[in-house]
């Protein structure tokens, strides 16, 4: 981190390249030395990518950790940053936090763009989906596709916990991965939520920006034992968060793997067809229970255009029918319908669904129907079904399938690479 300054520091290389870094076991050094490696993230998540690199900065001191290190970066990969603020509306401080976030940012000659939300709903799921959505819009008009943000390990060990309380979603079983797609569909269309300061503790983060001088935003709704985050912090510091922590990097080592087996899954194993229908080879399909329900959480999502799987529970057991033999005739879940025939997985959007409101024209962006809605045919009346035929005007349904899953693949592989990398030496 820029500035960290830690007496006990001494100058050793890394144990993982020939970077120079400080003495592994302090504070400075550990935060040093994955500095060079989140660069390395940074560089490989924006490869290939034009336009600037946003950084969600809230103004707390995760995400303003976050903007020194991609300022840092900068000077190396010269690219642009761009800083997103949310002004949430959730507390009656929320537009002057984000006012100083933006100041902050300019006064380092920063781009900064602050974005207003209305809430309707003040549960923090329905934030989170706001904020998500407003990032991938405000990247995608800026002409950007990867966006920074500020989690740590203190989120995974406090997600960890949650989800063992609670049934997940497969995507969130883990917790914050270092490189994932972003959770909104269609906004997130081709936008990379990367994730450097994953493997560092809030409390060294915090501690390095009071070395440097820096203030930060207190949100007090994060311990409020009203919300499940508090309740969560209490638990976590009551705990041994040293145990929780390996926990958390064994659990991101496993993920790893998977991850990298999805990847393959995905790019070498499915096809998208002219009408958008999607075809799984899954012959001799050798991966764990997780893994295949995972794999089916994709394709379920790719096909009915959703931004978030079914429910874990019924994600996992269609699974195990899927890959093993059946079903012959079609399953809906999700807004998807799936079915086995030979040795693949056919699956295509629910046509059911269009019943639920659509009023004719384009369909869920993507497909053009042959008739009226009322003319809709009931599930299983023929193979295709009725509205994946035709595609939207601007682009063809097979190219917005097939691209949302190569980024997919691609996140997962990055993913994997650095959830591998950051826990190495743990
Ligand atoms: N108001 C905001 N403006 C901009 N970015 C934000 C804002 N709030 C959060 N973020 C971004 O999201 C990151 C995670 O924030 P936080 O831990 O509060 O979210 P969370 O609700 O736990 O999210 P998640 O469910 O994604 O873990 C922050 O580090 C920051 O990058």
């Amino acid at each position: 981190m820029r500035g960290a300054r830690c007496p006990a520091a001494a100058v050793s290389k890394c144990i993982r390249c020939d970077a120079q870094s400080r003495g592994p076991g302090t504070h400075a050094g550990r935060v040093q030395r994955l500095d060079h490696h989140n660069h390395q993230l940074l560089d490989a998540v924006t490869a290939g990518s034009k336009g600037p690199v946003c950084v969600a900065v809230s103004g707390g001191s995760d995400s303003l950790s976050l903007l020194n290190l991609a300022e840092a970066w900068t000077e190396k990969s010269r690219r642009e940053l761009l800083v997103l603020t949310i002004d949430h509306g959730l507390r009656p401080e929320a537009a002057d936090e984000a006012c100083w976030v933006a100041d902050l940012a300019r006064s380092r000659g920063i781009r900064v763009e602050i974005l207003t939300w209305s809430p309707d709903k003040r549960s923090q799921n329905a934030a989170r989906q706001a904020r998500h959505s407003l990032l991938a819009e405000a990247a995608r008009r800026a002409g950007a596709s990867v966006v920074l943000l500020g989690h740590t390990l203190t989120d995974v060990v406090e997600t960890l916990l949650m989800r063992l309380m609670r049934p997940a979603r497969l995507a969130g079983a883990v917790g914050p991965q270092p490189v994932s797609v972003s959770p909104v569909w269609p906004q997130g269309r081709g936008i990379m939520l990367a994730r450097p300061l994953l493997n560092l503790r809030r409390e060294d983060l915090a501690t390095d920006l009071r070395g440097q001088g820096q203030s930060w935003i207190n949100d007090p709704s994060n311990d409020a034992d009203y919300y499940e985050r508090g309740r969560i912090r209490k638990l976590v510091n009551a705990l041994d968060p040293a145990r929780l922590e390996r926990i958390c990097f064994d659990a991101m080592r496993l993920r790893a793997i998977e991850d990298l087996q999805l990847s393959r899954f995905l790019t070498n194993r499915v096809r998208v067809d002219q009408s958008g229908l999607i075809e799984a080879n899954v012959q001799h399909i050798e991966a764990s229970p997780a893994v295949r329900a995972r794999f089916l959480d994709i394709l379920l999502q790719a096909a009915s255009g959703a931004s978030q799987g079914a429910a874990a529970p019924s994600v996992s057991a269609l699974a195990e029918t899927v890959f093993d033999d059946g079903p012959k005739s079609r399953v809906t879940l999700g807004g998807a319908w799936v079915q086995r025939r030979g040795n693949s997985l056919l699956m295509g959007r629910d046509p059911g669904e269009a019943r639920k409101g659509w009023t004719g024209g384009v369909w869920d962006g993507r497909y053009v129907g042959r008739g009226a809605v009322a003319d809709i045919p009931v599930l299983q009346a023929s193979d295709l079904p009725f509205l994946v035929r035709d595609s939207a005007p601007d682009e063809p349904a097979r190219e917005i399938i097939s691209d949302r899953l190569v980024h997919w693949s691609r996140a997962l592989m990055l993913s994997a690479r650095f959830s591998a990398v950051m826990t190495l030496d743990r």
